[in-house]
């Protein structure tokens, strides 16, 4: 059983698969009104206003997933929680279009000073010639951050005969040009433009983007938005700007401090606002409650997720193609680490098939995650598996080769100590499922599954039979027995699975037994 933490208001019909889940809990309360269960909270749907900083992380010693249902993820402590192992993951564009309307919403309302004459027409007055305005046709559109948001805009003010000119250092000249947008460097394109509107995240780089001095190389009477996040205006030098004239106005969905109790800025008449409104529609807020519970579920499914922050972005069709193999390298992992289990310098990795034709790191992150699970005593996870290997000063290689040795695919793991090598390889076969097809060079078939037991021996007349029977005398049920050889009276192996773990007596009584020479129990649980 899964305990989800919803702390923030995410739209209910959204939760609709988490809720369906006979193994998942939902508590949906606050941080504080779960104060007594944080500690079996195994993932936390937020929004912007719960903060989850370290200090939280430490206080939800199972978190495994952390989910933004919304884009901006600033208020997560992103490095704390993977060096933590836990997933960070965002719905990164179920809200782009009502942010992207809203944003085209407040800029006509700031340029027509639509809140403005609302207001004195409610208060008995008829101010006509108060509250003239510009045309946004034929004005040049500045958009700071041209991502998912910024281009959505892009398209409707062109609708609406604008010029539009954007800056953003990571875009590249294939999107600009699709997107037919004039792109130039922010000290360019501050002096050009009558409205501008940020859209980029809130970083180091992005707090006060737009400050003091560089508001001042802007066209006098500009207008500026931020729909984004408080600070990429620096809010100070913004109120000074608009008090001298410099600035006509602004138009403002979100501020530093949220709430913005008391904030000078919304004492001006020259400034519009909203409650952080960008993305409360219906429809985003059903789209990204949606989006982020399913990738919770899928995450603690055991699944690989789409939309990871910590995690390197994989596309749909990536996706597809990793999942079958997911599981499979978690168990090589975890096979070899209980067979190899002192402490180890190197682990190589081969992938061999076209369905592997991909980009497998995030297969190799799950294999080492598999790997040290049973072996660390911290939740090890594709987040920090490298992370993990690379204090341990382990070396990790990923090989792509052309031999799959007859099957549809091979995926290969060698991991080397001091004293030893340890070598398994496993194949997905569609409609069938994982089999490890050779372990330490031995040729053998078995589904990686449950309570396993590893028995190296000779092969010679008796051995399987008095393995049987021991473990028939014991009372333990065989439910599977796959036998491997090089040649007929050399070394051997058997691959025994039970439906419970072997208890120390009988596996000591096993080690006994004539020709057997390595008794190991594997466990994928
Ligand atoms: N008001 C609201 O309710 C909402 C606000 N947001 C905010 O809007 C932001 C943008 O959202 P999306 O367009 O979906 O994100 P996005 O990730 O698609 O686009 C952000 C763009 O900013 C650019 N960028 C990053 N650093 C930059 C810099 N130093 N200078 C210029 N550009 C830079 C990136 O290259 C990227 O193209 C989010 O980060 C979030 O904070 C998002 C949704 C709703
Ligand atoms: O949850 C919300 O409504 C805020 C949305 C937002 O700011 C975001 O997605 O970045």
């Amino acid at each position: 059983m899964y305990r989800i933490l919803v702390a923030d208001a995410i739209k209910p019909e959204g939760l609709s698969p988490l809720l369906e889940a006979t193994h998942i809990e939902l508590i949906q309360k606050t941080v504080d009104e779960a104060e007594k269960q944080l500690d079996q909270i195994d993932a936390i749907l937020v929004r912007s206003a719960t903060k989850v900083t370290e200090e939280l992380m430490e206080r939800m010693p199972q978190l495994k997933i952390i989910a933004r249902a919304g884009v901006g993820v600033d208020n997560i402590d992103i490095p704390a929680a993977t060096k933590r192992g836990i997933v960070v993951v965002n719905a990164p564009d179920g809200n782009t279009i009502s942010t992207c309307e809203h944003t085209f919403a407040m800029m006509s309302s700031l340029v027509r000073h639509i809140p403005q004459a609302f207001t004195s027409l409610k208060a008995g007055e008829w101010r006509r010639s108060s509250f003239t305005g510009i045309e946004l046709r034929g004005k040049t559109l500045g958009i700071v951050g041209f991502g998912r948001i910024g281009g959505e805009l892009a398209k409707r003010a062109k609708a609406f005969g604008m010029e539009v000119v954007v800056f953003d250092p990571f875009l590249t000249t294939d999107r600009a040009k699709k997107m037919a947008v004039t792109v130039l460097p922010l000290a360019e394109l501050l002096p050009k433009a009558d409205i501008i509107t940020v859209h980029t995240p809130l970083t180091n780089e992005t707090r006060g983007l737009i400050n003091k001095e560089n508001l001042k190389t802007c066209k006098k009477g500009v207008y500026f938005l931020n729909c984004a996040r408080g600070g990429i205006i620096d809010e100070d030098d913004l109120y000074e700007a608009i008090i001298e004239g410099q600035v006509a106005g602004a138009a403002l969905d979100v501020f530093v401090e949220e709430p913005p109790h008391g904030h000078k800025l919304l004492e001006l008449d020259q400034v519009i606002a909203t409650p952080h409104l960008g993305a409360s529609t219906k429809e985003a807020q059903l789209n990204v409650a949606v989006q982020v519970a399913q990738e919770v579920l899928t995450y603690l499914n055991g699944n690989p997720v789409s939309n990871s922050i910590n995690l390197p972005a994989i596309s749909k069709e990536v996706f597809d193609k990793v999942q079958p193999f997911y599981q499979l390298v978690q168990h090589i992992g975890m096979i070899a680490s209980q067979l190899i289990k002192e402490g180890i310098q190197e682990i190589s990795v081969t992938y061999a098939g076209e369905s592997l034709d991909f980009d497998t790191s995030i297969l190799t992150k799950s294999l080492l995650s598999g790997f040290f699970k049973t072996r660390i005593d911290l939740p090890v996870n594709e987040v920090n598996a490298l992370l993990v290997a690379k204090e341990r000063g382990i070396t990790i290689g990923e090989k792509i080769a052309a031999d799959t040795l007859g099957y549809a695919n091979l995926i290969s793991l060698k991991v080397k100590s001091e004293k030893r090598e340890l070598t398994i390889s496993g194949t997905y076969i569609e409609n069938y499922g994982s089999r490890i097809v050779s372990l330490n060079g031995f040729k053998i078939d078995f589904e990686p599954e449950g309570n396993m037991l590893y028995i190296q021996h000779t092969d010679k007349p008796g051995v399987i039979g008095n393995v049987g029977k021991v473990l028939g005398d014991q009372g333990v049920n065989i439910a599977t027995m796959q036998v491997g050889r090089k040649q007929a009276g050399g070394d051997a192996i058997m691959v025994l699975t039970f439906d419970k773990s072997l208890d120390p007596e009988t596996k000591k009584m096993v080690e006994k037994i004539a020709g057997i020479t390595l008794v190991e129990n594997m466990s994928l649980f």
